[in-house]
């Protein structure tokens, strides 16, 4: 079994958490899907004035300007990836015919307590006491044959096939990234050789936030840091937003680019320099918002140091495995948790 799987089973969340809801019969907000304070409002959209800058990859420049975004904003747009559209695309369909399924047949694969990975509700649900607009399915390790076989006897492998095709292209420009990001931290060949290793620690993340009633109201993901080295995320429609400065921040998706945000791994590693920015995202009234997450991190067993010896540490040092089992238990403490 793969050991990022094995990781989240040594942490299993209670089932009555995690079964969906049919949004399909909600002509308004149930009491159970009601946040008390309005969650949103229009007015608040300062993206015209302020928002995560955008990168080229092609530029010659691009390191320095991912470093200083990864600074400032731990988040940033990425243009000319290279990403080949047709595998974007065909990802895009997969996820969207997934969800349109009637509810009993997603039910088929629903995440059991001791797996991360499959259908179902996020795995941050048991920290909220109301309930998210939302519905996800989690592929671990690059394999999704095992839980689409549940939905699909027969007619799995076209959805397998295109989200592994997407998987390897999000594995490659995260090696590059964070290739990058070691670089400008200054942190060992020792250190780095995990970067491109078959071992690492991957998650592809189907999330589908549906058209809501009254959206002011609602939470699509609740806000929470991720638990990774870098998130790449692909979404054309609105509804992220990223807290600054005692704001949120709308982060408009961007013609063709990917939308990239540093995790709690590259604040730890970078002692602090680096953000791992809290974002949520809120439904939309009257589009439906699909989007995928890939999240890389290293090896289960590898050390996450805090880099920056001309200054204290920050942070002590934890195991991936370790900071998982943190996260399960501590969820938005857990940094502050491992604070030296
Ligand atoms: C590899 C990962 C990263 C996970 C857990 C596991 C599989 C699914 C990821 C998410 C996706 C939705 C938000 C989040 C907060 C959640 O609840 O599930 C993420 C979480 C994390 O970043 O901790
Ligand atoms: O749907 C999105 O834009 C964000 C998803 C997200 O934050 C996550 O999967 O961790
Ligand atoms: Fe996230």
């Amino acid at each position: 079994m793969n050991t990022l799987n094995e990781a989240y089973k040594a942490h299993p969340i209670t089932l009555g958490d995690i079964i969906p809801i049919d949004f399909s019969s909600s002509p308004s907000l149930p009491d159970s899907h009601s946040w008390s304070e309005p969650v949103h409002d229009d007015d608040d959209d300062f993206s015209a004035t302020s928002s995560i800058p955008i990168i080229d990859l092609k530029d010659p420049n691009a390191q320095k300007l991912i470093a200083l975004a990864c600074e400032n904003w731990g988040a940033f747009h990425l243009k000319n990836h290279g990403i080949p559209l047709d595998v974007t695309e065909e990802a895009e369909q997969e996820l969207q015919r997934l969800f349109s399924l009637p509810a009993e047949q997603k039910m088929k694969a629903l995440r059991s307590p001791d797996s991360a990975s499959g259908y179902g509700n996020a795995r941050i649900s048991p920290f909220f006491s109301k309930a998210m607009w939302y519905e996800g399915f989690t592929i671990i390790g690059g394999s999704s044959s095992h839980d689409a076989k549940k939905i699909w006897p027969h007619d799995y492998q076209t959805f397998c096939d295109r989200m592994e095709k997407y998987e390897k292209q999000m594995r490659s420009i995260a090696d590059r990234l964070t290739d990058m990001m070691m670089e400008v931290l200054g942190i060992s060949e020792e250190k780095r050789k995990w970067v491109g290793a078959s071992d690492v620690s991957t998650a592809l993340q189907l999330n589908f936030y549906p058209c809501c009633p009254e959206p002011n109201r609602a939470m699509g993901l609740a806000p929470h840091t991720d638990t990774s080295i870098f998130t790449i995320l692909h979404a054309k429609s609105s509804g992220l937003q990223i807290f600054k400065e005692g704001k949120w921040i709308h982060v408009h998706p961007h013609p063709n680019a990917l939308i990239v945000h540093t995790g709690d791994f590259t604040r730890i590693m970078s002692n602090a320099r680096f953000c791992s920015p809290l974002h949520r995202v809120v439904p939309n009234q009257d589009t439906e918002r699909y989007s995928m997450a890939y999240f890389y991190s290293p090896p289960t067993d590898y050390v996450i140091s805090p880099s920056d010896l001309n200054s204290v540490a920050r942070f002590r040092d934890v195991t991936v495995k370790e900071y998982i089992g943190i996260k399960s238990q501590k969820f938005a403490d857990s940094l502050s948790f491992i604070s030296t």
